[in-house]
């Protein structure tokens, strides 16, 4: 961990301190900016205002109110504390700042959106270490699935198990057309189990029985796969993404803000407020989990397996 990490990190994950996400979020925040007329990012002449840290590079254009955040944590944008961490504080920026109305996510690491979590945070680690991580996986989920903004994943590489959830808590996901790149919850393939609300996330998009086949066999579906079920929006080819991204968010702002934000609250309440109502129960139970000797031998022997696959 950077020096500089433990301090973000207990930021987010210090018992008895407010976390970042009880703000209220798509449930009960003020609307954004009025939208105006649809505007094409494109076309306009603004000033584009970029910040970064370790892991993630975000730029703002404040003309059409459009960020990118860009997932940059060689070599596979594995999910791990310190990424998880400094990438929700920049959501937060991003959500503090009323001139930002929609994020696109994406990756800066070619073929790869996101492999998930980083594994090794599951293996051998203490107590206090697994409730830190999974409270921060928790935080990412519930700032990207209740977020205000307008979210849109353009996935330009693999994006298995957490990767996709990252992808499935947008609101709109485009992927680039490369039949190689795969997506999808494959926990089961690993021996381990999606926990509720990821599954809650899935069946919201692609529905009960495709996400119930899916999650029981842990299937990585190819990029036209995904798009017959559901699981991403649109497919476009790779130097089209970034575009087509900012494209369709300049179509979803162009409704006045407090309607959408209603609505995208109204469907997804129920289930952020599971999550919100059992947050320690649910840490309680991966810690539970990942602690099973069976479970850390799974682990251990997928990690073997991907060195072997690699060599
Ligand atoms: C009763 C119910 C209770 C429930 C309680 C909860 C239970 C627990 C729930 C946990 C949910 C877990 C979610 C997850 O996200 S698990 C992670 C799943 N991810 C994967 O399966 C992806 C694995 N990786 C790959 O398939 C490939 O690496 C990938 C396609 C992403 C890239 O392939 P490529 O060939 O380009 O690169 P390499 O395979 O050579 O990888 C490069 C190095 O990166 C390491 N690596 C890869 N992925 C991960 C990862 N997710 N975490 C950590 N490290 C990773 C890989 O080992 C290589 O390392 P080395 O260079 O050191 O060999």
């Amino acid at each position: 961990m950077a020096a500089v990490a433990p301090t973000l990190a207990r930021r987010i994950a210090r018992p008895g301190m407010l976390p970042l996400c009880s703000r209220p979020q798509a449930w009960g925040r003020a609307a954004r900016q009025s939208p105006g007329l649809p505007r094409a990012p494109s076309l306009l002449l603004t000033q584009r205002r970029a910040f970064s840290n370790n892991k993630i590079l975000v730029e703002l254009d404040e003309g059409s109110g459009i960020a990118t955040m860009k997932l940059k944590s060689p070599p596979v944008n594995s999910l791990s504390l310190d990424f998880l961490t400094e990438f929700c504080i920049s959501l937060e920026k991003l959500e503090n700042n009323r001139g930002c109305r929609g994020v696109i996510f994406t990756s800066a690491i070619p073929k790869i959106f996101s492999s998930g979590l980083d594994i090794t945070e599951m293996c051998r680690k203490s107590t206090e270490h697994y409730a830190e991580f999974w409270r921060a996986v928790q935080e990412m989920w519930l700032r990207v699935y209740g977020s205000n903004m307008v979210t849109v994943a353009a996935i330009n590489g693999s994006s298995p198990a957490g990767g996709c959830l990252l992808a499935l808590s947008c609101d709109y996901r485009i992927m680039a057309e490369n039949p190689k790149f795969s997506i999808g919850l494959n926990e089961a393939q690993l021996g381990i189990v999606a926990p509720f609300w990821f599954k809650d996330t899935f069946v919201n998009v692609v529905g009960h029985r495709v996400a119930e086949r899916s999650l029981q066999l842990g299937c990585l579906h190819s990029a036209p796969e995904a798009l017959r079920i559901g699981l991403v929006d649109e497919l476009v080819p790779e130097e089209k993404l970034q575009d087509k991204a900012a494209a369709v968010i300049a179509q979803w702002l162009a409704l006045p803000d407090h309607a959408r934000q209603l609505t995208k609250s109204m469907m997804r309440k129920l289930v952020l407020d599971r999550l919100v109502a059992h947050r320690e129960e649910d840490i309680q139970n991966f810690i539970s989990f990942i602690t099973k000797e069976s479970i850390q031998k799974s682990l251990h022997m997928y990690m073997e397996m991907l060195k072997k696959k690699k060599g």
